[in-house]
């Protein structure tokens, strides 16, 4: 018998501007999935709750300060190089402006999305948006 594999934990923000658009940026060289979609987030260290681990990820990688991060959903994917538990909280109110600090890029996005590929972990996130505005799940691009 193996050993389940362990959980990495992450804490994933959807920022949703005035207008209903989503944030989503693209992942760094260097990383698994490079260049796919995603909505930008990163791993909970030891002792962080969800909401200071998206606090952080956000400084560091988007140079904004969120105020406040509820969960709203957990998912769970699990890829060749780990099995992730994703915590997503939707983010209304954040300060400062946007700065790519890892080099990637970003964009608004109404839904249906127009940018691809997208993460295979962030698509029943991408689902559930879809429902709650009323638009057929059909909209939501797959990964290439
Ligand atoms: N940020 C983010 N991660 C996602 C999404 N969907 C999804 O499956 N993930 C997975 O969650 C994990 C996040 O890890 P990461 O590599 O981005 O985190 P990090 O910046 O802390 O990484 P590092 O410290 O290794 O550089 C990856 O395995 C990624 O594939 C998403 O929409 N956003």
């Amino acid at each position: 018998m193996t050993a389940p594999r362990k959980h990495t934990e992450v804490a994933v923000g959807i920022l949703v501007r005035g207008d209903d658009a989503l944030l989503l940026s693209t992942r760094p060289e260097g990383k698994p999935y490079a260049g796919y979609w995603e909505f930008p987030g990163g791993k909970i260290e030891a002792g962080e709750t969800v909401e200071q681990a998206l606090r952080r990820e956000l400084h560091e990688e988007l140079g904004i300060t969120i105020a406040g991060a509820d969960v709203w959903k957990v998912t769970e994917h699990d890829y060749p190089h780990a099995l992730v538990r994703l915590h997503w909280c939707k983010v209304t109110d954040w300060s400062g402006d946007f700065e790519m600090r890892e080099g990637q890029s970003m964009c608004w996005q109404q839904l249906p999305l127009d940018v691809s590929p997208v993460l295979p972990g962030a698509l029943p996130v991408l689902a559930w948006l879809a429902e709650e505005r009323g638009l057929p799940n059909a909209v939501v691009t797959p990964a290439a």
